[in-house]
């Protein structure tokens, strides 16, 4: 289990994360961290791992395994002597390590040097470490980016049959939200170093929308029945919030017959990001 207690850590006088709530991680649950740029996510996993002072409690596991944002390596030597040097192992002899290996498809880049490896390469060479130290708690810190979509998308896969079934517990911070629908079952929203909200994917998404939400892709906004609410979306989206199956597939056969095309989602990350951050702009703006 991890627990964080009114965590707050401040860079001189300004307070770059004041989290105002405790959050509580169990075995098994993997959170997706979102937020703006500059928002605080990544001071929390510093403060996690103690790279910067904070005040509050945090309650964690012995180890914590973590995947950097930027990962830099020697460039003179090839990535078996790497991965042999930073896990003090021999890879010949290491079974679990070529297991990794292989589950990465990696095995060709061993005798390429680090400096030769595209972007998706260095990403997996990372994620073995990371994953070799099977830790009880790992926090990967946007480990896509700059990955094209069916590299992203083969990555969490992945991640994700390796992370079947094993206790762990994972932080997963990223700016894709479908990584997040992929592989996590718990969100935390930060918004200028506060916690905006904490909990299950499906329970935020009961809370922000309801049952369903329908996208419409009309920037005018579309005339449905009488009993609807339209929730925040994207521009030149009309989102319509669903209350139960029967009321959705009221308003989805309504929409056909006027001959809208839309989409139907209960998971949408972005949809509960737009809402639960538009209560906390209308308060700002003492609306
Ligand atoms: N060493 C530092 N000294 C001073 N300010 C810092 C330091 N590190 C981060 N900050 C500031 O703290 C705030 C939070 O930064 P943090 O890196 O946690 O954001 P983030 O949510 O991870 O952003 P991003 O999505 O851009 O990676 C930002 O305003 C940042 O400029």
């Amino acid at each position: 289990m991890l627990e964080m207690k009114h965590i707050k850590v401040n860079y001189g006088n300004f307070v770059a994360l004041d989290m105002g709530c405790d959050i509580t991680i169990l075995e098994h649950d993997i959170v997706g961290i979102i937020g703006s740029n500059g928002a605080g996510k990544s001071t929390l996993i510093k403060a996690l791992t103690n790279q910067v002072a904070y005040s509050g409690e945090i309650n964690k596991p012995n180890h914590i395994a973590v995947h950097l944002q930027e990962n830099n390596y020697p460039t003179t030597v090839n990535c078996r002597t790497i991965l042999e040097g930073l896990l003090q192992t021999s890879y010949r002899k290491n079974q679990r390590l070529i297991e990794l290996v292989k589950f990465f498809d990696f095995e060709k880049n061993l005798n390429q040097k680090f400096s030769q490896l595209s972007g998706g390469q260095k990403q997996r060479l990372t994620i073995i470490m990371v994953l070799y130290q099977d830790a009880p708690l790992t926090c990967f810190d946007e480990l896509s980016t700059g990955l094209d979509f069916e590299t992203r998308c083969n990555l969490m896969n992945k991640i994700k049959s390796w992370y079947a079934n094993k206790p762990a517990m994972i932080l997963l911070i990223t700016h894709y939200f479908d990584e997040i629908e992929k592989l996590a079952n718990k969100l935390l929203i930060i918004d200028h170093g506060r916690v905006i909200d904490y909990g299950r994917i499906t329970t935020l998404f009961e809370k922000y929308i309801g049952y369903s939400a329908i996208i419409v892709d009309c920037p005018e906004g579309v005339t449905v029945l009488n009993d609807y609410q339209i929730v925040r979306g994207e521009q030149g989206q009309t989102v319509i919030a669903c209350k139960n199956k029967s009321h959705q597939q009221q308003i989805v056969n309504h929409l056909n017959q006027q001959g809208y095309l839309c989409s139907v989602t209960q998971n949408s990350i972005n949809l509960i990001y737009l809402n639960a951050l538009s209560g906390i702009t209308k308060e700002r703006s003492g609306q």
